[in-house]
């Protein structure tokens, strides 16, 4: 599987934390290539990573067999169109999309009856500890298992029967790193406002999360009951936990969720 070329279009945030899970998976550096609008990105990756790099996507798509779009959704229908005119036998080949809020049938509106998967990784996919969710559109068994393989890397697939449900797996993996590092980023600054220095403040609550979320994987034990072990009666966390709970955070947690889907169903109305 690893004979595939594949091509990104695009060589953002989540392009480098897709080829980094492909080449720590053991994916060919010679096998991968990044296009991108301008240079910097494209001589970060070339040097960091060894891959590929060109600044034509039509050079890309038409060297690859297996396309993959990591361009903003915004941009996305300049990108397919420009590829329909400078590649046009892209559209026989195997298409990956990372974007968020767009669905087949708009891919299918810009580029006729295409082989598409649609894949939503996050970032924590350049260290391998990503979760990523992935719906196919009239794809074959083997190459569902070649994108299983491609995305093997990034840490968890999980496979969905519903494209709609792209949208709830940006509400729980895609955009949720960022609650997290919300979370942690004002437990940092609570920290420095007690004393520590800004170093040991994040290392001290970046530490502590990986902890948690380390055992919370390692354990068959609910989240609940997790938290209840650290929550003596009478004791501290106590305390904070219902300070949280007295804030309204699961209510707070699960309007943000919502709002994540909200977002994603707009997107698909309005681009
Ligand atoms: N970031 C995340 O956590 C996640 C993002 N996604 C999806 O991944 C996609 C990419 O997001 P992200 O990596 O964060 O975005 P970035 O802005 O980091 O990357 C997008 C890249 O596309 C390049 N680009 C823009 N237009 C073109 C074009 N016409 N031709 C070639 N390259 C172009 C940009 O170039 P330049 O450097 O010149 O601006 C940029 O490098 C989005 O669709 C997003 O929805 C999915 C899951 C998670
Ligand atoms: O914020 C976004 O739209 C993208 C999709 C998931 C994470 N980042």
């Amino acid at each position: 599987m690893n004979d595939n070329r594949v091509a990104f279009i695009g060589a953002g945030n989540m392009a480098r934390c897709v080829i980094a899970a492909m080449l720590k998976a053991g994916y060919p550096k010679e096998n991968i290539m990044a296009a991108n609008r301008s240079q910097p990105k494209l001589t970060e990756l070339a040097a960091d990573f060894g891959i590929q790099t060109s600044l034509s996507n039509a050079t890309a798509a038409n060297w690859a067999d297996v396309i993959v779009f990591a361009v903003k959704p915004q941009m996305m229908q300049d990108v397919c169109a420009q590829l329909l005119a400078e590649a046009p036998e892209c559209v026989e080949k195997l298409l990956v999309t990372l974007a968020a809020g767009l669905p087949v049938s708009r891919y299918e509106e810009w580029l006729g009856q295409i082989r598409l998967v649609r894949a939503m990784p996050n970032t924590p996919s350049l260290v391998g500890l990503g979760v990523t969710g992935l719906y196919p559109s009239r794809c074959s068994n083997y190459e569902k298992a070649f994108v299983d393989h491609l995305f093997s890397g990034t840490g968890m697939n999980v496979w969905l029967e519903a494209e709609q449900q792209i949208n709830h797996v940006i509400a729980v993996t895609g955009s949720a790193p960022a609650y997290f590092f919300y979370f942690m980023q004002a437990m940092q600054q609570k920290a420095e406002q007690l004393g520590f220095s800004a170093a040991d403040a994040k290392a001290m609550v970046a530490q502590t999360a990986l902890g948690a979320a380390t055992m919370a994987l390692q354990s068959p034990q609910s989240f609940a009951e997790l938290r209840a072990q650290v929550t003596s009666k009478g004791g501290t966390t106590h305390e904070a936990v219902s300070s949280f709970h007295a804030a309204g955070l699961e209510e707070m947690v699960a309007t943000a969720m919502q709002a994540a889907i909200d977002r994603a169903e707009e997107m698909a109305k309005h681009i």
